[in-house]
């Protein structure tokens, strides 16, 4: 790993970044700060144009941080989180791989979100906007000790990349490098923390009529009837086959968060209110009121991966004034919109 030194701006990776950039337009000038954080441990700084930010931690490959124009922070990150391992850092967009929640034999979420990631100065080629110039790229592999609770060889590339207007997007790609010919399947979420002023403010438009799994009913399967989702309780859902885009209209703050996925079918809806807060040692009592998780995933069918063969999981997020027009999302009017009809 060619990574910089602390503190030091990092230039593109040397002579085989640039055979890359010969074979596919990738961004001129990459740029990225590796720093230490909390408790020592590294973390990446991604700078924007006009004061937009990202850091992610090497720990879990973790976007802890998200930042606007006005150096608001846009993710929500416990102030009682935990940054050492085993335990995953409590906010912000923790990797759950490869597994999600309990919908397997593994521990909760999987084992990505508290290994260490190492930066990846020379990742195969991805098609990107070259508007782009903050970026980094991760992998993680599995250690001797990880193949012994998930007997598999992979790679997971993970790139965060900030985008000119503040955009944040997460793009995985996972490959199965098993040489004895065998296939893996896992499930999958990027579960992202939100910042939120609150939480009974708030509303979620694109899910409805959706069916889901309720994880606090035994995974049972219903359907969400009425209009935009809004938070009374605790709630903890699965929707499956959502629609690639969501929104999270926070009338307080007049600030929307527009999330855009592809190749994750599913998304989850978690916030664990009052008395599960409490429960919690790296969450604090009340800040259930300030967090809202919308988790684009892939739950309810395991992605499969023959040997050679990869998977792509994005995610792009936004933070819009809330002009933003209720409805927008309505798939049929998104068509005619976009046939200026
Ligand atoms: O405490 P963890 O392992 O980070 O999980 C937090 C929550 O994550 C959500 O994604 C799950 O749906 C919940 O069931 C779970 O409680």
């Amino acid at each position: 790993m060619a990574a910089p030194p602390p503190s030091s701006p990092s230039p593109p990776a040397a002579a085989a970044a640039a055979a890359t950039q010969q074979t596919q337009p990738q961004p001129q000038t990459p740029f990225y700060e590796l720093v230490k954080g909390n408790s020592g441990l590294e973390k990446v700084l991604l700078r924007g144009t006009r004061g937009f930010s990202a850091e992610v931690y090497l720990y879990g490959a973790q976007v802890t941080s998200w930042k606007n124009d006005h150096a608001e922070e846009l993710l929500f990150v416990s102030s009682k989180a935990i940054f050492k391992p085993p335990k995953a850092i409590r906010g912000g967009i923790p990797i759950c791989f490869p597994q999600f929640g309990t919908h397997g034999n593994l521990e909760q979420h999987g084992f990505a979100r508290n290994r260490l990631w190492t930066i990846d100065d020379n990742p195969p080629p991805l098609p990107v906007n070259p508007a782009i110039k903050s970026f980094v790229d991760l992998i993680l592999r599995p250690s001797d000790e990880d193949l012994k609770i998930w007997p598999h060889s992979f790679e997971f590339r993970l790139r965060v990349a900030l985008g000119p207007n503040g955009d944040l997007s997460l793009t995985s790609r996972i490959r199965n490098t098993n040489t004895d010919g065998r296939s893996f399947s896992y499930t999958f979420a990027y579960h992202t923390y939100f910042s939120v002023s609150d939480i009974s403010e708030v509303r979620v438009e694109g899910l409805e009529t959706m069916d889901y799994l309720d994880n606090l009913k035994g995974k049972e399967r219903f359907t969400e009837q009425g209009d935009a989702i809004v938070f009374e309780s605790e709630i903890d859902k699965v929707y499956l086959a959502a629609p690639s885009k969501i929104a999270i209209i926070d009338h307080e703050k007049k600030r929307t968060f527009v999330l855009t996925k592809e190749g994750l079918p599913d998304a989850v809806v978690w916030n664990p209110w009052d008395k599960k807060a409490k429960a919690m040692q790296d969450f604090g009592d009340g800040e259930y009121k300030h967090m809202l998780c919308v988790e684009p995933a892939a739950v309810e069918k395991p992605i499969t991966l023959k040997p050679g063969e990869e998977w792509k999981g994005r995610l792009a997020l936004s933070a819009v004034p809330s002009s933003y027009c209720s409805g927008q999302l309505d798939p049929l009017k998104e068509h005619l919109i976009a046939l200026n009809i």
